[in-house]
């Protein structure tokens, strides 16, 4: 997610910012485009980048509930995940798999950007404690604290926090049926050669950002 102090790059897709207002732009696959972070610079080299990461095994098997649900005739988790079965091999060309290879895209961003100008929100707490991290958000956009505790709310039905009362909308709201689906088993032993798989790149990207995501 990337916000956008002056004009976004998209000139005659977005409005001029004026004093006082802050533009933000939100697209998940900058993160990981190798063309992003020039072109972001060479529109603004004050940009702030706002990156939300959650446990990368549990990203791999969303993104594929997520395609599953599409194409439901898609091949199995592990079918996709592995080059070779009998040496666990993973295929690192699988999106879902190279996605999130956090530390390694982050390199790319960071041959333009200083970390000061990135703020890492954890996918997991933005679930237990959603009003915690939007604070750490408006203070890195040197926002007044707006968002607090008392927006959100615990949607038992849905298992995840909502939004007591949106702006302009007195009804509470939760997110699309596509956000907090149930994800298809996946044999343990698959999740745990997966998560050997990204361990050094998690402690990589750890030691890149200065924040322990608690994954392992
Ligand atoms: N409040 C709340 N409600 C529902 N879902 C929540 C919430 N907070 C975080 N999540 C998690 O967001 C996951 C989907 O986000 P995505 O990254 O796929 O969104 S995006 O399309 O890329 O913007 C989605 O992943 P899945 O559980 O795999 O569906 C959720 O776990």
């Amino acid at each position: 997610m990337e916000c956008f102090r002056q004009r976004c790059c998209r000139k005659n897709l977005m409005p001029r910012t004026l004093d006082g207002q802050i533009t933000m732009e939100k697209t998940p696959s900058y993160f990981i485009t190798r063309e992003a972070p020039s072109r972001v610079f060479s529109m603004s080299r004050s940009t702030k980048l706002i990156v939300v990461v959650r446990d990368p095994v549990t990203r791999a098997v969303s993104d594929y509930t997520q395609t599953l649900t599409k194409n439901p005739g898609l091949p199995s988790f592990q079918n996709l995940a592995f080059k070779n079965s009998t040496t666990g091999l993973i295929d690192t060309s699988w999106s879902a798999v190279r996605i999130g290879i956090y530390a390694k895209h982050l390199e790319n961003w960071l041959r333009y950007f200083p970390l000061t100008q990135f703020l890492f929100v954890s996918g997991e707490k933005l679930v237990t404690d959603p009003a915690g991290e939007m604070g750490r958000v408006q203070d890195f956009l040197g926002l007044k604290r707006v968002v607090t505790n008392k927006h959100f709310y615990f949607n038992q039905t849905k298992g995840f926090p909502c939004l007591k009362k949106p702006e302009g909308s007195s009804r509470p709201r939760c997110l699309g049926k596509s956000k907090g689906r149930p994800h298809p088993h996946i044999p343990a032993e698959v999740l745990h050669r997966l998560r050997d798989f990204y361990r050094p790149f998690n402690m990589k990207f750890y030691q890149m950002t200065g924040q322990d995501f608690g994954w392992d």
